[in-house]
């Protein structure tokens, strides 16, 4: 699948030369770094009684479906917590993260993502689509990490591997719980959406792993951690560490922080579920912002099997509601998205 992953992004060449900042070095930003254009949006004043909602995967199945239905219609993010990820499982990955994230550049490099691959280490995917670099040094995982985990850890790979296959394994469990809430919020139910793999019956189900890194900025305030884009996922489930720096795009309002919450994990809407719910759940554009502290983390991109077709869900059109989005694949709006960037949605709209 990795090979698809990349045939999708092949042409939209990351044209810059793969020189890497040491940013532990630097006591001012690069002009390269320096995003001095005005934001397209304001920064909201985010009130208490408007702040990200966090859901119980504890609670009551009903109150959750409502919980969640309502949050991804109104701001296309929501928080879990008790969501039966272990503790300390998050914590060992942030460790594999912080761990590749401090090796010497060298070292990280030998893992770099060729201009048109989509694994490996470097600069955001999303680079090419800007004149500016983001404060930013990513690592993208789809299948085994073995191989690049043996040149980034030649004595500690296996400790390393084990922690990304279990904490995949687990993403899996709790991203196929999470798909049948959302799918019943939405009226359907399991049986309608076979394709959808919740069984486990599709082995091609994709879901690369992004390990973020923005390393503590000098001036963050002209800076930009990753630029504001939606995923292209059915949804994203992100762990972060305590330093707050992810924003959503809140219609109305502005920029919103997604504060971090201790043990909570976030899940933000994506292209595929903004197609499959006829764009009654919409993506959410999302960024992250420069901070003068160290901030990773983690985003686990719930997939599609490739090569399926998907379209909005039936019982969602009707002579009334028209299909607002055409059938697709996930591999065909990977293209389009790495061509088009936060316009695919808009080439996909019949
Ligand atoms: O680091 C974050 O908070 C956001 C990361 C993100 O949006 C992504 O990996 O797509
Ligand atoms: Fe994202």
């Amino acid at each position: 699948m990795s090979s698809t992953l990349s045939d999708a992004f092949r042409g939209k060449r990351l044209n810059l030369q793969h020189k890497l900042l040491d940013f532990t070095s630097l006591k001012e930003l690069p002009d390269l770094y320096t995003w001095t254009e005005p934001d397209e949006y304001p920064a909201g004043q985010s009130l208490a009684s408007e702040s990200v909602p966090v859901i119980d995967l504890d609670g009551p199945t009903a109150v959750n479906v409502n919980l969640i239905g309502h949050a991804c219609k109104t701001w296309g993010v929501f928080q879990v917590i008790n969501h039966g990820i272990p503790t300390a499982l998050l914590h060992n990955a942030m460790c594999t993260s912080r761990s590749l994230f401090t090796l010497p550049n060298e070292q990280k490099l030998k893992v770099a993502r060729s201009p048109d691959a989509f694994e490996g280490y470097g600069f955001a995917r999303i680079s090419s689509f800007f004149s500016k670099l983001m404060w930013y040094e990513g690592f993208t995982n789809v299948g085994s990490p073995l191989d690049h985990f043996c040149q980034l850890w030649p004595q500690d790979y296996n400790m390393h591997c084990n922690v990304v296959e279990e904490y995949k394994k687990e993403m899996k469990k709790l991203a196929e719980r999470l798909m049948c809430l959302i799918l019943r919020s939405l009226g359907t139910t399991r049986e309608d959406i076979k394709w959808a793999g919740l069984n486990g019956d599709f082995k091609d189900h994709p879901s690369p792993l992004n390990f973020n890194y923005y390393p503590a900025c000098p001036d963050p305030d002209r800076a930009m951690g990753l630029a504001a884009h939606t995923d292209s996922s059915l949804f994203t489930i992100l762990c972060q560490n305590s330093v707050s720096g992810l924003q959503v795009l809140r219609e109305g309002t502005g920029w919103v922080t997604v504060p971090p919450v201790s043990d909570a994990l976030v899940v933000n809407v994506g292209d595929m579920l903004h197609i499959l719910s006829n764009g009654l759940y919409p993506s959410v554009l999302h960024r992250a912002v420069a901070t003068r502290k160290n901030r990773l983390s983690i985003a686990y991109f719930y997939g599609l099997p490739s090569d399926l077709q998907i379209s909005p869900l039936e019982n969602l059109v009707g002579p009334s509601q028209p299909p607002l989005y055409r059938s697709i694949s996930w591999s065909e709006y990977l293209r389009m998205k790495a061509k088009h960037f936060n316009k695919a949605l808009s080439f996909v709209r019949v």
